[in-house]
């Protein structure tokens, strides 16, 4: 069986890529210090001993969000990358998550918490939960009747929150 992920991201991506190619390939993945910002799409595959895996990373700015769409349909799940330590960006990430994705299942990973300042997992769980809310809200007041159950699709899939460092390699503040 081979399943598809998607991941997505503002920033970090291809940190947290090349690490999981070393802790789970036969060949090391990248070392930081060698990674440049990606244009276009990065595939890393893993090979585990009961599946493949299939990590599509795409990049985060803004010019080149808009082939994003083209992978919905294919992805198993989708892994969400935040740079934690960045604050003021963290709820423009927020409107990725179209209705075309609420059925696959969601990982944010809050990265840089080797950083002291950077969001706890608890912080960004209640923002996306905050955002989440208020778009339900605001669809039904827009729409409202026959149209609303269309506009306010709940997400039906798993939704996990964890905080990690793409750099060490660590995982931390795990939550339900
Ligand atoms: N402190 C800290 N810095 C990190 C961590 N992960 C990534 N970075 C740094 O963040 C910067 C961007 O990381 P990348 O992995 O290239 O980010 P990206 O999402 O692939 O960026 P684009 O390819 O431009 O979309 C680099 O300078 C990394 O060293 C982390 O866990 N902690
Ligand atoms: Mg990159």
């Amino acid at each position: 069986m081979s399943a598809s992920w998607s991941l997505w991201s503002a920033e970090n991506l291809d940190t947290l890529l090349e690490k999981i190619k070393t802790f789970y390939n036969d060949i090391p993945g990248l070392s930081p210090d060698k990674i440049g910002p990606t244009v276009g799409q990065n595939m890393g595959k893993i090979t585990l001993p009961s599946t493949i895996l299939k990590f599509w990373d795409l990049g985060g700015q803004r010019g080149i969000r808009s082939i994003w769409h083209r992978y919905y349909d294919d992805c198993h799940a989708v892994v969400y990358v935040i740079d934690a330590d960045d604050r003021e960006r963290l709820s423009e990430g927020w409107e990725v998550f179209a209705p075309q994705i609420l059925g696959v299942p969601l990982l944010l990973l809050a990265n840089k918490q080797d950083s002291p300042q950077s969001l706890s997992v608890e912080e960004i769980r209640n923002d996306y939960e905050d955002w989440y809310r208020h778009k339900l809200d605001s669809a039904r007041r827009t729409y409202g009747g026959e149209n609303e159950t269309e506009h306010r699709r709940e997400r039906i899939a798993s939704l996990d929150v964890m905080g990690i460092s793409a750099l060490e390699g660590e995982d931390q503040n795990v939550a339900e």
